[in-house]
């Protein structure tokens, strides 16, 4: 492998020579990426995808970055959602959930409001995908099952700023049932993409939740708001204010 060549990461890459070897059909993985404004959500996803880090806040507009990712050995299309952290109606963050598999909660570990609102989040994600799903009981496969849902405190590199302990983060999750990570998505590269990767390896290996019933019902009824959301294809866009 080429060490100089600007790759995201060895882990995460997608090299011809792998995709031959792959026996499964790629599948298609949405990522939900929610929480308060200026938590950092921007910047994790561009440093997963391009490796660079935004050293400025510029508020978002939705939009869809896709990527291909191999993990152990299983090729997956990520599209990853991120959402604008500023104030929204209820039925646009619902319809976005919606649309979602997998999702990721951050707050920044400077600002209490952003910890305070992942509960909140992860409750309204559990509840619109179990009534989405039907209240079907009994049912086979991960339609059935809550979400993959990541906690992820960011920001950790500003620790004269901290407001919340590593360990009120990681309280949360295990009361919530959530796998936890804090990372600082300035000075870590790597636990960045670890996040990813770990939520990634959530999903279970047999469901192919683009197809799945209910991810098409859900995505019928959400497919017009959406389609309003830029999507950014592979490869890295061009912003100012980008750091490597
Ligand atoms: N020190 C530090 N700053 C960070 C880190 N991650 C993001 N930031 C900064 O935090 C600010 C907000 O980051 P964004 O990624 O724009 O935040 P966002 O959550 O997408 O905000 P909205 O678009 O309003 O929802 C930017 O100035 C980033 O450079 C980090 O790990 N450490």
């Amino acid at each position: 492998m080429d060490k100089d060549k600007p790759t995201m990461s060895t882990h995460f890459v997608l090299h011809r020579n792998l995709r031959s070897k792959v026996s499964v059909l790629p599948r298609t993985l949405r990522i939900v990426i929610l929480g308060q404004a200026a938590v950092g959500k921007t910047a994790m996803v561009v440093r997963f995808i391009t490796r660079r880090y935004i050293g400025e806040y510029d508020p978002t507009l939705e939009t869809i970055y896709k990527h291909e990712v191999c993990i152990a050995g299983d090729v997956l299309h990520l599209e990853i959602l991120d959402t604008a952290g500023q104030d929204e109606d209820a039925l646009q963050i619902e319809e976005k959930i919606k649309w979602g598999d997998c999702f990721l909660v951050l707050y920044s570990v400077t600002d209490r409001c952003s910890f305070n609102e992942v509960m909140r989040l992860c409750f309204l994600v559990n509840h619109i995908h179990a009534s989405s799903s039907g209240g079907r009981r009994g049912g086979a496969g991960a339609a059935d099952q809550p979400p993959p849902i990541m906690v992820v405190a960011n920001k950790k590199d500003l620790e004269c700023d901290r407001m919340v302990s590593q360990q009120e983060g990681e309280g949360l999750a295990r009361a919530l049932k959530l796998s936890f990570r804090e990372i600082s998505v300035r000075d870590g590269l790597d636990e960045t993409a670890a996040v990813f990767h770990a939520l990634c390896g959530q999903i279970p290996q047999q469901a192919d939740s683009s197809s799945s019933s209910s991810a098409l019902s859900r995505r019928r009824v959400v497919s017009k708001l959406i389609e309003k959301i830029p999507r950014i294809p592979s490869g890295p866009p061009q912003y100012p204010g980008w750091q490597l």
